[in-house]
């Protein structure tokens, strides 16, 4: 996925044309089809319109029969679909680019939601071309179709003023169509060019974005304001969007160069054709309508050489582009999935991590350097350590966001690579050091831990009451209904949509393990921090109902407060990448280890304070 490569074969571009046309068919079968209709009749036009200039023009000459009344009145039609079409196109167009960039959105999401683990989202290359995928995604295939469609017409339009050059003088329609082939190529190399730029640019913009959330989002104001970061986040900003800018600037004077060029070239071929035509004129050669002619079928030949050369790049581009959304979604899957994976039945053992490494990709240091640890069915396992010690590193590898980079993790002796991670993942509750806070409504900050009960109010309270937060969100303004942002209204429709609100700290935290509790029935629950965030009363009721909780279940909790792991029948210290000590508080403070001096440190703080 970090391939940089901007290019495409011509298989590659076969299959891609294929690709969009086809996502555009599914979307939006009727205003395709109209669309290409439209593009067509339109490429005819002006061919339409020269030839029966020249008619006109000639039995303006030779004297009006009912024959020339029939090409005006013709011409007059041609002329309304002139106007009529383009205003059409453009109607289809915009349905076209809704209707696809929906399904082309549903695809993508599709395919992030398949990825297995963490490592692509911390892959800035990955980043980038999600980005591109999910702008190219909208509207790209509407742009490749566009440029598929746009070529055929084009052609369909040089042909037949080709056809009108070719009566006055072959030789001139030779020497002009050979003229539009450096457009052509120069075209190509300015989208490949482009599509590199915009490749280019993407760190810089995502960047960007990271600094304007930095100024416009609350979560950061308290900091940009009490440190006055304002002007400096702001400069930062406005740095990359120059970098962007810049690269912007160097692709747009390189193009106007290479038009410019181009303009003059074509200027002259028509130029020198004009002379050469009107000398022929004036020795009889040819008739005034056959002048007319010539001069419509140099400049449509030319226009639409141009446009075609336009719809190529453009194409071209958005191909580029395009290739973006297709990569992201036949990306193979980022961890190995087993091609017929094992059964998981209920865990009845227990959870194993044998001789365990772990680093997080080669350029990072060991976190974990062989690690050997047992989670006891029905028991909680504690896990300490200083910070940094690789306690959440242990949480993610069971959850299987990372593979061991070597060991493994067993689940009754099962590799959990063997199993399907979806599977896996509906046997764990857990509340994650760095749990979300969503912005929706309470009820939905609850029922996310578990989507079936997000209809079942019942339950949701019920979750909450144990985690002690249920008299809260009952007292919100519209209780479960209640926003829990004051970012966005829960319901913009109504007259006065009921205020949004923020929790604190610790309420956020009581509903991360509400949410918890609503996979009560799991066979595993992870508890990382879970009181961290919360008054020392709230601690000790929120420990009380977690053992009540955890009786009988299997269970790993990490707290840097060793007051609350201290009834944990198991107490696992890491330290140096490897189990340090482990057994049950007695154990360990008796051996006067890492825990014993951590514990004293902290109890002595108590006893100091004369707690
Ligand atoms: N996604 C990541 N990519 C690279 N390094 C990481 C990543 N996550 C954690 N680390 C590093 O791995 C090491 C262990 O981190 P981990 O979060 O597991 O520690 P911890 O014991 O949970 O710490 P704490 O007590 O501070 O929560 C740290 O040095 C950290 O910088």
């Amino acid at each position: 996925m970090t391939d940089r490569r901007i290019g495409l074969s011509p298989a590659e571009v076969c299959s891609r044309i294929g690709s969009a046309v086809g996502l555009t068919l599914r979307a939006a079968p009727g205003s395709l089809a109209g669309y290409v209709a439209g593009t067509l009749l339109a490429a005819g036009l002006p061919v339409a319109t020269a030839w029966l200039t020249r008619s006109v023009v000639d039995g303006l000459v030779s004297g009006v029969t009912p024959r020339w009344t029939a090409q005006v009145v013709a011409l007059a039609v041609v002329g309304l679909f002139a106007a009529a079409v383009p205003a059409a196109l453009r109607y289809l167009h915009n349905e076209m680019e809704r209707a696809v960039a929906l399904v082309a959105k549903e695809r993508l999401f599709t395919a992030v939601d398949r990825i297995i683990g963490l490592a692509r989202f911390e892959d800035p290359a990955f980043l980038d071309r999600l980005e591109l995928a999910d702008e190219s995604g909208g509207r790209g295939p509407n742009r490749v179709v566009d440029g598929a469609f746009g070529v055929l017409g084009g052609l369909l339009t040089v042909s037949g003023f080709l056809g009108s050059l070719w009566v006055v003088s072959p030789v001139m329609g030779v020497l002009v169509l050979a003229s539009g082939l450096p457009v052509l190529a120069a075209e190509l190399v300015l989208s490949r060019r482009r599509a590199w730029t915009n490749w280019e640019i993407t760190p810089a913009e995502r960047r960007e974005l990271f600094y304007r959330d930095m100024l416009a989002t609350e979560q950061a104001a308290k900091e940009v304001r009490l440190f006055g970061l304002g002007a400096f986040l702001r400069g930062r900003m406005l740095r990359e969007r120059r970098a962007a800018n810049a690269a912007q600037h160097r692709m747009d004077r390189r193009e106007l160069a290479t038009q410019a060029g181009l303009g003059l070239f074509s200027a002259v071929v028509a130029g020198a054709g004009l002379i050469w035509v009107a000398r022929a004129a004036q020795g009889g050669q040819h008739t005034v309508g056959d002048i007319a002619l010539f001069i419509a079928g140099i400049v449509g030949v030319q226009g639409a050489m141009a446009a075609v050369a336009q719809q190529v790049a453009t194409g071209h581009q958005a191909l580029l582009l395009f290739e973006h959304y297709v990569t992201v979604l036949r990306a193979a899957p980022d961890l190995p999935v087993a091609p017929t994976p094992a059964a998981l039945p209920a865990l009845r053992s227990g959870i194993e991590f044998r001789d365990v490494w772990f680093r997080y990709t080669d350029a990072h240091p060991w976190v974990l350097r062989g690690v050997n640890l047992t989670v006891p069915h029905g028991r909680t396992v504690a896990l300490a350590g200083l910070n940094g010690a690789g306690k959440s590193t242990v949480v993610k590898l069971l959850c299987r966001l990372y593979d061991p980079t070597r060991g493994a993790v067993l689940w009754d002796g099962v590799d959990i690579r063997e199993v399907e991670p979806a599977v896996l993942r509906t046997r764990i509750s857990a509340v994650f050091q760095d749990y979300v806070n969503y912005e929706m409504t309470a009820a939905e900050n609850i029922g996310v831990g578990d989507l079936t009960a997000l209809g079942d109010p019942a339950r949701i309270e019920a979750a909450a009451h144990r985690a002690g937060v249920h008299e809260t969100l009952a007292g919100l303004p519209d209780g479960y209904d209640t926003m829990l942002s004051r970012r966005y209204h829960n319901d913009p429709s109504t007259a006065a949509p009921a205020a949004g609100v923020n929790p604190s700290g610790g309420q956020r935290q009581r509903i991360a393990i509400a949410r918890a509790f609503l996979r009560e029935d799991r066979d595993l629950v992870i508890l990382d921090e879970p009181s961290a965030g919360l008054d020392a009363e709230a601690e000790h009721e929120i420990h009380t109902r977690l053992r009540a909780q955890r009786a009988g279940l299997t269970s790993l909790l990490i707290s840097h407060r060793l007051g609350a792991v201290r009834d944990a029948g198991l107490i696992v210290v890491l330290s140096g990448g490897v189990v340090a000590e482990q057994g049950d508080h007695d154990a360990l403070v008796a051996a006067g280890g890492v825990y014993a001096r951590l514990f004293g440190l902290q109890a002595a703080g108590y006893r100091n304070q004369g707690v």
